[in-house]
């Protein structure tokens, strides 16, 4: 539902999708004769103070960031007491998780959807977005600060130690990873073995599953889900790697 700030400039269509805090719908705006989508968040829903400042920080980044056309923008949003309402661009309907469910990935669409993925973390990173506060120390736990699903936590945050953008690069390869494989490189029963075995860090490439992936495309796998931060790519080297370059088609060795 639209609240009294919103009505007069959106008309509500259907529920197009829900998250953790609430629910996605299509409006459309008589003024500019579009689509949106309006993300209600219900603030009752947040349970704790991580919570609260994850849903304070996503529009204040949203409208910081210079537009990047594979980042979706904020339009508008209103805030009432028990809800938080943004207008955002409206996306394609189809999912990544729905087509990794659907095993419908080639390497030339990973390619391209690791590409446009990698332009917008390297226009993040270089607006200074996603580089935590000084002093800031992420550690092992739920309530003392770790930010993030358990399968796409690099071993830096995992051990509490300061941090740089590069995480954010570690968890893009996890991404990549489980769009050639369907699952995630590294698993376990709850959150606290998953942990266990980022730290471990054995990065695999099980022949079942990967028998028809390229050299090239498990070799930036390496270089993204990399333990040592410092020979760990950054955004920029992603786009520059050939697997990126070529689209993912594998050029024939002369
Ligand atoms: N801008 C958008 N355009 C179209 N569909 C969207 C848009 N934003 C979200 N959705 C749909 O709604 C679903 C839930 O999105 P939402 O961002 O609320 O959830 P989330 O990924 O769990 O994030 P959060 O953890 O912030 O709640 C998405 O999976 C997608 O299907």
């Amino acid at each position: 539902m639209l609240s009294e700030g919103l009505k007069n400039k959106y008309q509500p269509c259907e529920e197009i999708g829900r998250g953790r805090f609430g629910v996605i719908s299509r409006v459309f705006s008589a003024v500019t004769e579009s689509h949106f989508a309006c993300k209600t968040i219900d603030k009752r829903l947040l349970s704790d103070q991580t919570d609260r400042e994850c849903l304070e920080n996503e529009p204040k980044i949203m409208s910081l960031l210079p537009p990047h056309p594979n980042i979706v923008q904020i339009h508008d949003m209103f805030e009432s007491e028990h809800t938080l309402q943004l207008i955002l661009d409206l996306c394609q309907p189809i999912t990544l998780y729905d087509q990794i469910l659907q095993h419908d990935l080639s390497e030339p669409k990973a390619a391209s959807y690791m590409q446009q993925l990698m332009s917008a973390l390297a226009h993040c990173h270089r607006s200074a977005i996603s580089v935590p506060p000084p002093g800031w120390r992420g550690t092992l736990g739920t309530a003392d600060g770790l930010v993030g699903t358990p399968y796409y936590v690099s071993p830096e945050v995992v051990m509490g130690r300061p941090y740089n953008e590069k995480v954010d690069v570690w968890s893009a390869g996890v991404v990549l990873y489980v769009m050639l494989a369907g699952v995630p490189p590294f698993y376990g029963e709850n959150a606290q073995e998953i942990f266990e075995a980022v730290l471990r860090g054995n990065l695999r490439f099980p022949s079942r599953i990967f028998r028809s992936v390229s050299a090239e495309a498990k070799d930036l796998l390496r270089k993204m889900i990399c333990r040592d931060v410092s020979m760990r790519f950054s955004a920029e080297q992603v786009l520059r790697h050939p697997w990126i370059l070529n689209g993912g088609e594998t050029i024939p060795m002369d």
